[in-house]
C-alpha cells in the first residue's frame, strides 16, 4: 500500500470550492479531522498514469510556501488529488475582494510576493519548474499565508488548446519571449511569470495588458515592450519586475538572487 495512495473511504466530500479546466474542487475531511482540497480529474484532461507517478515526486517536495500535496486516490476514476485546505482560496480572487483594505498596504503586497519567492526559491533548487505560475495558480490560507500550487501539474494536460504556445488557453500574458518562439521552459521562464505574478499583486488582480488579444501581445513582447509600472508601487518593486521581464533569460535573476533582493527592498522602503 503505497503511501501516496489515499483510501477514498477515509474521505469525506463537503462544499465546491471551485471548478476549473481540469475538475472540480471540493472542501473534504480526511480521517474524520484534516481539512483538505480535493481535486477530482475530470476524464480524459490528464495523462493520469504519467500525473500518479509525478504525484509520488510531488508529494517529497515540502516547503511552507508550497500548497502540500497529501497523495492520490488513483484505484477508481475520476482519480482525486488530496492537498491541504488554502481558507481564503486563490490569490487572484482575494485581491480582486480585498482589494480596498491591501491596494494601499505595500508592505503587505511586498510580503505576498516574498513568500511566493521562497517557494519558488525551493522548487528551483530541486529544479523543478512550475510552467503556469500566476496568482490564479497561488493560494492563500489564515494569517495572509500565500502559497503556490499547482507546480509541475501543467506537463500533465492532455488538452494542446492548453499545451502549445499557438493554443487559445496557453498562459501568452505570463510567457517570456523564448516560450512564445520556442516553448522553452525553465527555471527563468518562471522567474518571467513571477514578474507578471508581482504585478498583479500590486494591482490587487488586474488582468496584464488588459483587454489586449494574445495576438497583440505576443507582438509587444517580442518588442520588448513591458507591463507600466502599477500605480501603487514603489519604483524599487518595479526595478524588480523589470529584471524579471530582461529579454534573454540569462539576463534574469534566479529566485535566490531576487529572495534577497526583495527582502533588501522590503527592509529599505518599509
Ligand atoms: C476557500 O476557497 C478555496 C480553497 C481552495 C481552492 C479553491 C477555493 N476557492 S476559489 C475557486 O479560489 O474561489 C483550491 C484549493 C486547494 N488545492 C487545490 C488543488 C488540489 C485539490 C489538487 C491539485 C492541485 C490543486 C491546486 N486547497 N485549498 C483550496
Amino acid at each position: 500500500h503505497d503511501k501516496w495512495e489515499i483510501d477514498h473511504n477515509e474521505l469525506m466530500l463537503l462544499e465546491e470550492l471551485g471548478s476549473g479546466q481540469f475538475g472540480v474542487v471540493r472542501r473534504g475531511k480526511w480521517r474524520g479531522t484534516k481539512d483538505v482540497a480535493v481535486k477530482m480529474m475530470k476524464e480524459g484532461t490528464m495523462s493520469e498514469d504519467d500525473f500518479i507517478e509525478e504525484a509520488k515526486v510531488m508529494t517529497k517536495l515540502q516547503h511552507p510556501n508550497l500548497v502540500q500535496l497529501y497523495g492520490v486516490c488513483s484505484k477508481n476514476r475520476p482519480i482525486f488529488i488530496v492537498t491541504e485546505y488554502m481558507r481564503h482560496g486563490s490569490l487572484l480572487n482575494y485581491l480582486r475582494k480585498n482589494e480596498q483594505s491591501l491596494c494601499t498596504n505595500q508592505g503587505l503586497l511586498l510580503d505576498m510576493c516574498i513568500q511566493i519567492c521562497k517557494g519558488m526559491a525551493y522548487l528551483e533548487k530541486q529544479n523543478c519548474i512550475h510552467r503556469d505560475l500566476a496568482a490564479r495558480n497561488c493560494l492563500v490560507g489564515t494569517e495572509n499565508i500565500v502559497k503556490v500550487a499547482d507546480f509541475g501539474l501543467a506537463r500533465y494536460v492532455l488538452d494542446d488548446q492548453y499545451t502549445s504556445s499557438g493554443g487559445s488557453k496557453f498562459p501568452i500574458k505570463w510567457a517570456p519571449p523564448e516560450v512564445l518562439n520556442y516553448t522553452r521552459f525553465s527555471s527563468k521562464s518562471d522567474i518571467w511569470a513571477y514578474g507578471v505574478l508581482m504585478w498583479e499583486v500590486f494591482t490587487c488582480g488586474k488582468m496584464p495588458y488588459g483587454r489586449l488579444k494574445n495576438s497583440e501581445v505576443v507582438d509587444r513582447v517580442q518588442k520588448g515592450i513591458i507591463l507600466e509600472k502599477p500605480k501603487a508601487c514603489f519604483k524599487e518593486v518595479y526595478d524588480v519586475m523589470k529584471k524579471c521581464w530582461s529579454h534573454l533569460p540569462e539576463n534574469r535573476p534566479s529566485f535566490q538572487l531576487l529572495k534577497g533582493t526583495l527582502i533588501k527592498v522590503s527592509q529599505g522602503i518599509l
